[in-house]
Parts: C-alpha cells; sequence; structure tokens
C-alpha cells in the first residue's frame, strides 16, 4: 500500500495549514522531516527539516497508530504555518521522501471506507457536510455522517433476515409437522419494513432539496419593484433596476442563505403581452423558470393576473409598500419595509416543507430502497400462495436485503466508487 500525503486545508495564506500523510512509511516520514523519534500517538513541537537539513518551518506532529486513525492506516500529521511557501516547501520535501506520493482527491477517505472506518453513506454525508453552506444543509449532513443511514438500513436488514429466516426453517422443516404458522410474524415484519422504507423514500425528495438549494422566483408586472427587491435581499446590485418598464430580460440568481435554507433567488423579467420580440423570449424564459421553481413570490397587488399558475405555498408581496397607506403584505425594496415580513413567510414556508425530509439524500439511496421494497412486496404476495411458493419469496428477501446492504456500500459498490470519490477535494 503506498504511503499518500496531501494538503488537508485549503490552499491559500492561513492561520495555520495542515498536512496529512497516511500509508505504512507515514510516522518514518514524519520523523524524517520532523527529527528524530515519534509516540505512536500524540503530538509534539518540531522543527521541520528537508533531507539536507535546511530548516522549513516549525511544526506540531501528530501520529495516529493503525488501525486508530481516519483512514485506519498509520497517519501523521503535520501542523504547520499556514504560508503558501512553507507548506509548498514541506509538500515538495514529502514529495522527494522514497515511497510517498500525492493522494488523490477522496484518497484519504476512500481508505477509510476500504478500512471499515465510514461505510458508503457514511463517506457521502462527509462529501456533503464539506460542501454543506447552510445550517439545515450541516444538519443533514452531519447526521449521515454520524451513521444515521447505516443504523436503519441495519434495522431493516435484520428484520428481513428474521422473516427469510422463519421461511427458511418452513422449507426445512417441509416433510416433517410444522408446529407453528410462521406466516403472522412474517407479514408484520414485512409490513413494518415497508412502511419505513415507504416513509424513508419519500423524505428524498426534500432532502435532495435541502442539499441542493430550494429555487424561489420573484415574478410580477414591469416596473413592479423585482429587481430592486432582489438586489434589497441579497445586500448588492445584482441585477439592473430602472424607471423603463421591461429592463430586466435575462433571469438573474443570487444564492442566499435564507434562515438557514439554501436559497438561490430568481429575478425575472416583467410578465406582459409584448411586441418586442427579445423581451418576448425574457418573458418565456421568466414563465418556464418561475414553473419550475420550488416557491413563487407574486409581486402582485390581490387580483392582479400574472398567468402563472399559483401553487399552495405560493406568496403574494403586494410592491412598493412606501406608496401604499395600507400596508398589510406589502413589501418595497426602495425603503426595506416588509423585507422581513417577506424572509420570515419564505423561510416559514420552505422550512416546513423541510420537515418531511428523511435520512436518505440522493437518489442513489431512494434507488436502493426502491428495490428492498420491491423485493418485500413480490415476497409478501407469493408467501399468500402458500408453503410451496416459500423457496421464491426467500429468493425475494434476499434481493431486498441485498438492496440495503447496497445502502452502505456492503455490496455492489466498486463501479460507484469512483463517480463519489471524483467530487472529493484533495487532501480529503
Ligand atoms: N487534525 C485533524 N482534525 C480533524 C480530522 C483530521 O483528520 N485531522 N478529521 C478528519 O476527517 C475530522 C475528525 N475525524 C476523525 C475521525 C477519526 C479519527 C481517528 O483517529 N479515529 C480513530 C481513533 C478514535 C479515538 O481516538 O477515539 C478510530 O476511529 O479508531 C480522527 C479524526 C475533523 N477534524
Ligand atoms: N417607490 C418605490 N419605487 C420602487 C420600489 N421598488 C422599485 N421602485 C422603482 O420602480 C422602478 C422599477 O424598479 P425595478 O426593480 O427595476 O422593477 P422590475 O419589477 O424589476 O421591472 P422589470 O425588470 O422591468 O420587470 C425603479 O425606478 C425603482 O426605483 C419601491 O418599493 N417603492
Ligand atoms: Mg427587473
Amino acid at each position: 500500500m503506498d504511503t499518500i500525503f496531501a494538503l488537508a486545508t485549503s490552499r491559500g495564506k492561513a492561520g495555520v495549514a495542515v498536512i496529512r500523510i497516511s500509508g505504512p512509511l507515514a510516522h518514518a516520514a514524519a520523523a524524517r522531516l520532523g527529527g528524530g523519534d515519534l509516540s505512536a500517538r500524540g503530538m509534539t513541537l518540531r522543527s521541520l527539516r528537508d533531507e539536507s537539513g535546511a530548516a522549513l518551518d516549525d511544526g506540531l506532529v501528530l501520529t495516529f497508530a493503525a488501525p486508530a486513525s481516519f483512514t485506519g492506516e498509520d497517519v501523521a500529521e503535520l501542523q504547520v504555518h499556514g504560508s503558501v511557501a512553507g507548506v509548498s516547501a514541506i509538500l515538495s520535501a514529502l514529495g522527494r521522501v522514497p515511497g510517498l506520493r500525492l493522494a488523490e482527491p477522496g484518497e484519504f477517505t476512500r481508505r477509510a471506507l476500504e478500512n471499515g472506518k465510514l461505510d458508503l453513506a457514511q463517506v457521502e454525508g462527509l462529501a456533503d457536510l464539506i460542501d454543506a453552506e447552510t445550517e439545515a444543509q450541516r444538519k443533514q449532513a452531519h447526521h449521515l455522517l454520524q451513521g444515521a443511514l447505516g443504523d436503519l438500513a441495519e434495522g431493516w436488514r435484520r428484520d428481513l433476515i428474521r422473516a427469510a429466516a422463519l421461511i427458511e426453517a418452513v422449507i426445512d422443516f417441509a416433510d416433517e409437522e410444522v408446529p407453528t404458522d410462521v406466516t403472522p410474524e412474517v407479514r408484520q415484519l414485512l409490513d413494518r419494513v415497508d412502511a419505513d422504507l415507504t416513509r424513508e423514500t419519500a423524505g428524498v425528495r426534500m432532502a435532495e432539496r435541502i442539499r441542493e438549494g430550494f429555487e424561489v422566483a420573484i415574478i410580477g408586472k414591469p416596473n413592479a419593484g423585482k429587481s430592486t427587491l432582489l438586489n434589497a435581499l441579497a445586500g448588492r446590485e445584482a441585477a439592473i433596476t430602472s424607471e423603463h418598464a421591461g429592463t430586466t430580460r435575462d433571469v438573474i440568481e443570487v444564492w442566499m442563505d435564507l434562515a438557514g435554507l439554501p436559497v438561490t433567488l430568481l429575478d425575472t423579467a416583467g410578465l406582459r403581452d409584448t411586441e418586442d420580440a427579445v423581451e418576448g423570449m425574457g418573458i418565456a424564459l421568466a414563465r418556464k423558470r418561475a414553473e419550475a421553481a420550488d416557491l413563487r413570490v407574486f409581486l402582485a397587488e390581490p387580483g392582479e393576473e400574472l398567468e402563472v399558475a399559483w401553487r399552495a405555498g405560493d406568496i403574494r408581496a403586494r410592491p412598493k409598500a412606501d406608496r401604499l397607506t395600507e400596508k398589510s403584505g406589502a413589501i418595497s425594496g426602495l425603503t426595506g419595509e416588509g423585507l422581513d415580513w417577506l424572509v420570515a413567510e419564505i423561510g416559514r414556508e420552505l422550512s416546513d416543507r423541510s420537515a418531511s425530509a428523511g435520512i436518505a439524500t440522493r437518489d442513489r439511496h431512494r434507488a436502493a430502497m426502491e428495490r428492498a421494497r420491491a423485493g418485500l412486496d413480490a415476497a409478501r404476495s407469493i408467501l399468500e400462495r402458500g408453503p410451496e411458493m416459500y423457496d421464491i419469496a426467500a429468493e425475494e428477501l434476499r434481493n431486498a436485503i441485498r438492496a440495503l446492504e447496497s445502502l452502505v456500500g456492503r455490496v455492489d459498490v466498486e463501479n460507484l466508487l469512483d463517480e463519489i470519490f471524483a467530487s472529493f477535494c484533495l487532501g480529503k
């Protein structure tokens, strides 16, 4: 097994930078730069030198002995000054240590997976955690990293193994008097797992929204103040505004952390009938994006017709509150009136929806759970046909169990790994 190393913190100026080394030569390599023996697990301050004895930096050297490390291998860390030149000198010196090579993106985590330190769903959780930019994303990712999906899958797997064992006992004793009818217990086990799988599968859609972000489209007539509103919420001049109706044509996207939720706000062209071909293209695009968005803010007076379907949860905000005497439900991007109300409304609607998110977060999880359910459903209906069909039912249950095992990467993972690790940072 190669010994690999990489900068684990991001490149550039920083207080401290962490360089991680993992593999059989990790401790020897750290000792080579740090001078002298290092304890099996501990931290010492060392003066780091290259092979000619020239000083590189002073840093903390940490050692972890296999298997008690992040990767499960011998690991050493150099925690050095976060200097661009310093880090690059140390990385070059490590590159000259025979037997060491620079890690591929995600390679430390891949080793943690191979050594059973993390399961595949935890690896996905780790990737999501590193990508997390809002509180909702952080919580969801951390839950996955802690092994919540593996724990769920293990519970289901145990139930299905018990159900299969009960059925197989009947098959094995087919010629003898079977003491009890196993079907009530089997049915109960299968019903319970089926209900859990149904709920978790339904939650993936919302978990995906939290992972990828919600789209909220601002729509309204030209000149309603959509772009001014977008700029006020974004806190910067993301869109051009003017007194001319028909200013915005392209869809302007602004990412923001809205009450802990990841949201992309869309500013769109004002909706109206127009003879102008280019404006017409902008309006068609506005409609299309508004229809596809998770939520629409109608910046319009009640009764104003926008020809975009109103859906449950959509929000109406009346424009230009500063010009109104009756201000309820009105906002102004110009004066800031009502913006707290609008943000709270959007936040409340999206967090209500987020409550249905489950632990599973990806298409891969959904597909595995759907395969498990298909096997389980097949087993259940085959069981109804009597004991002579039990061997086929047991086979279906084994398919379901296998699908659950793929959830945590116990089986069928090889072809997935390259894809999953391709998105990892170098040094993770
Ligand atoms: N300096 C540093 N900080 C870090 C990491 C790291 O690798 N280095 N991590 C990297 O992602 C995260 C922490 N994750 C870690 C997970 C496991 C082990 C580890 O040594 N596990 C051993 C021993 C556990 C123990 O001492 O209780 C084990 O699981 O056997 C270390 C870090 C975040 N902070
Ligand atoms: N009094 C007042 N004027 C506003 C308000 N919001 C925007 N305006 C003004 O209304 C005009 C149009 O604003 P925009 O934000 O460009 O309107 P829009 O809805 O993006 O317009 P289109 O892009 O053409 O669809 C500008 O002159 C703004 O300064 C508001 O809350 N109160
Ligand atoms: Mg505009």
